[in-house]
């Protein structure tokens, strides 16, 4: 029901120079679904989620976010944005709660003080991915997987009706993985939509209902999961999933 669409992207193009990066993706995501975007490197991934968020401009093809083209939305609330993690240890000075309730801002307003509601907000999503004992530390003194959980309840804490991550999971530890797979779960049966980017979906790939893989500035396959790569080779492997959607040989595979 396109009413209900959250992003719409139509014929989009996106080049860097000369170089085109996308080359006439049309992507349809709507209230409730998460989506994996998958993809070898340099596929153009990270292109096409920051080009929905109005971060890259299009050459060509349009964008909507809820129904309103990008050039007039501004709404941003409503979209909790990750982006891909730089690397851990930035030194980063403040405590994880701060950090969390930065994500309150654009709900608040710089200069009115937080109310009961935003610490409510920052509570929940602290909550929700394990680190409320951890609230008071300096963002610094935590492992990689807990910075990037940092980042993924400041995201939540905005409360957001969309989640867009990009490699939320990569490198990162697996309790942090499955601490992520269970606030993401949550945020999913609240009604949340999800649009992420993945390597490999690990403990995410029962929350994801549909996956687009970008070969090459394409989409080469929008529908059910792949398997996981290196799947057939497992030991006790059963070989009973359906192959109605056969991946392009080698997409997956960075
Ligand atoms: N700012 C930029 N200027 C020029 N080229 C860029 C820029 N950002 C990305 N590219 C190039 O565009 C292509 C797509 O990059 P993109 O980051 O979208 O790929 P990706 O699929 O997200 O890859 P990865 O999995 O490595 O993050 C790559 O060849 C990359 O080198």
């Amino acid at each position: 029901m396109s009413e209900r669409a959250v992003v719409d992207v139509t014929h989009g193009v996106v080049a860097y120079g000369d170089r085109p990066v996308l080359r006439d993706v049309s992507l349809c995501v709507t209230a409730g679904e998460v989506v994996a975007i998958l993809g070898a490197n340099g596929s153009g991934k990270s292109t096409l989620i920051r080009a929905i968020l109005g971060l890259i401009p299009l050459r060509a093809g349009g964008i909507s976010l809820f129904g309103t083209p990008l050039r007039r939305f501004r709404e941003w609330h409503r979209i909790g944005y990750v982006p891909q993690r730089v690397g851990a240890g930035s030194g980063v000075p403040a405590t994880v709660r701060e950090v969390v309730a930065s994500g309150r801002l654009a709900r608040r307003g710089v200069l009115r003080p937080p109310g009961a509601a935003d610490r409510a907000a920052v509570s929940a999503a602290l909550e929700a991915v394990g680190l409320a004992e951890r609230a008071g530390d300096p963002v610094s003194t935590l492992s990689g997987g807990q910075q990037q959980r940092t980042l993924i309840a400041r995201a939540l804490s905005g409360e957001p009706e969309m989640l867009v991550l990009d490699e939320p999971t990569a490198g990162v530890d697996a309790g942090s993985q499955e601490a992520f797979a269970e606030a993401l779960g949550g945020f999913v049966s609240g009604g949340g939509t999800v649009l992420l980017v993945a390597h490999e979906l690990g403990p995410l790939q029962p929350l994801v209902g549909r996956a687009v893989v970008v070969h090459d500035g394409q989409i080469a396959h929008d529908g059910a999961c792949p398997p996981p790569a290196g799947h057939h080779a497992l030991p006790g492997h059963d070989h009973v999933h359906p192959h109605e959607h056969p991946a392009p040989h080698g997409v997956f595979h960075a």
